[in-house]
């Protein structure tokens, strides 16, 4: 976890992609900007050559399956690929097994990802004991915890009843934490694996109303506001949602919402395949969602990028679509992903990616340290990009332990060539300094 004696320096670099110049790293913070900078005694030089360089990258939406699936991802490959996307922190979700309802399981994800210290990984907290939805777990507990947590979820499940949620909502804001809702009305999701639309009908699959989505996203936006509370969706899937949430924040009502980078890209006209490597929770929507969740992105309703990187074994991927598990991976595809769907287009600049990544998301969980402005005496807590870097998505490459990606064949737009976390290299051309 040492970093070179002597510093890093990133030559040639673009901060915000602007104009060309060196940062010099000294142990975890940046020490100097400026062009031609001397190459201090014992120093690492890494050349940009007119790289982008950004802020590292916060998801607030990861699985990484330990405790309790290692077979699919654990903490260290998890980190291996969060790094490999130009992440610097992540928040480990709470559907594993055991669940993460209780101080024992948040503060070992905690050290454990300390323990590997390629990212920071914040373990998140369980809303109900075992995710099911009836009784409060012990919020407190776990925020007072070694791993101090500050956000709670039972994604994979949503907080159903009003009631429960109402009272989670209170505590949440007495505690100083926030909840993040996996919006979905469950009674309106009884078998459901397809976005309900013409493309569910015609393969005969069982359809996902929007409305499941957006009742919860509605009604937790009244609960919020009655609670004082804060609330954030996870992965807004629809234009619907938008328009609620758009509303909600003109009501002055604190609520945020992460979008996903295949949500950003990818519609249910994938699906005539039957392969489930498609099938994901909330599904692939149509075209005027993707649309309305990109221009959402760039005018702020929407806040963030979360990757909803969702490890599975290929045996319960590769199986009839209604029988795949829901979930695809997302770390090590975030970026270019983003770059296809809103910079390409000119919907954001970089430096509109920097806040989408970066600085909101540390900004709704409160990270001190991350999210930070690329600055003399900040963390130095940094992702390079090239956008010139095309690649092509090949399952065996990646650093996930899994390899269910959506997007195999698929060349990407631009490449993560560096990532350093408090000064230290973490990554450097795809290779993981562990
Ligand atoms: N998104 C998914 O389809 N699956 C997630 C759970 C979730 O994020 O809802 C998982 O844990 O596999
Ligand atoms: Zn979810």
């Amino acid at each position: 976890m040492s970093e070179a004696v002597g510093g890093v320096l990133l030559r040639r670099v673009r901060p915000y992609g602007e104009a060309e110049t060196d940062i010099r790293i000294v142990g975890e913070e940046i020490a100097e900007i400026g062009t031609d900078l001397p190459v201090p005694a014992g120093a690492e030089v890494i050349e940009g050559g007119g790289a982008v360089v950004l802020p590292g990258f916060v998801d607030l939406h990861t699985h990484l399956r330990e405790p309790g699936r290692e077979d699919t991802e654990t903490i260290a490959t998890g980190s291996a690929a969060a790094a490999r996307g130009g992440y610097t922190a992540v928040f480990a979700m709470a559907n594993t097994d055991p669940v993460a309802d209780n101080a024992t399981v948040t503060d070992n994800v905690y050290r454990t990802g300390r323990e590997v210290g390629l990212v920071d990984v914040h373990p998140v907290g369980a809303v109900t004991v075992g995710l099911q939805g009836r009784q409060l777990a012990e919020m407190g507990m776990m925020a007072a915890g070694a791993g101090r947590v500050r956000l709670f979820s039972d994604d994979g499940n949503c907080v159903d009843d009003p009631l429960v949620m109402r009272r989670a909502l209170e505590y949440a804001t007495g505690l100083g934490v926030l909840i993040a809702q996996h919006a979905e009305e469950p009674r309106l999701t009884v078998g459901a694996v397809a976005h309900e639309g013409p493309t569910a009908t015609r393969l005969g699959l069982a359809g996902w109303p929007r409305a499941a989505e957006e009742s919860i996203v509605a009604r937790d936006a009244l609960l919020a506001r009655d609670a004082g509370a804060r609330i954030h969706i996870c992965h807004a899937s629809t234009a619907g949602t938008v328009e609620l949430i758009r509303w909600a924040k003109a009501q002055g009502i604190s609520i945020t919402a992460e979008v996903t980078p295949h949500h950003l890209l990818l519609t249910d006209e994938r699906l005539s395949t039957y392969d489930g490597l498609n099938r994901v929770n909330p599904p692939l929507r149509e075209a005027s969602d993707t649309e309305a969740l990109r221009s959402a992105l760039a005018d702020g309703v929407l806040d963030c990028v979360a990757t909803d990187h969702a490890p599975h074994a290929m045996q319960d991927k590769c199986c009839e679509f209604a029988a795949a598990r829901p979930g695809m991976l997302g770390l090590e595809t975030a970026l270019p992903i983003v770059v296809a769907t809103l910079v390409a287009p000119g919907l954001l600049d970089w430096r509109g990616v920097a806040r989408v990544m970066s600085e909101r998301p540390a900004a709704i969980v409160g990270l001190p340290d991350q999210g930070r402005p690329i600055a003399v005496g900040e963390p130095a807590n940094l992702t390079l990009v090239d956008p010139d870097r095309t690649w092509e998505v090949v399952p065996e490459d990646l650093a996930s332990r899994s390899r269910n990606t959506p997007y195999t064949g698929m060349t990407m737009p631009a490449g993560i060539t560096a990532t350093l976390l408090r000064g230290r290299v973490t990554q450097l051309g795809g290779e993981v300094r562990w």
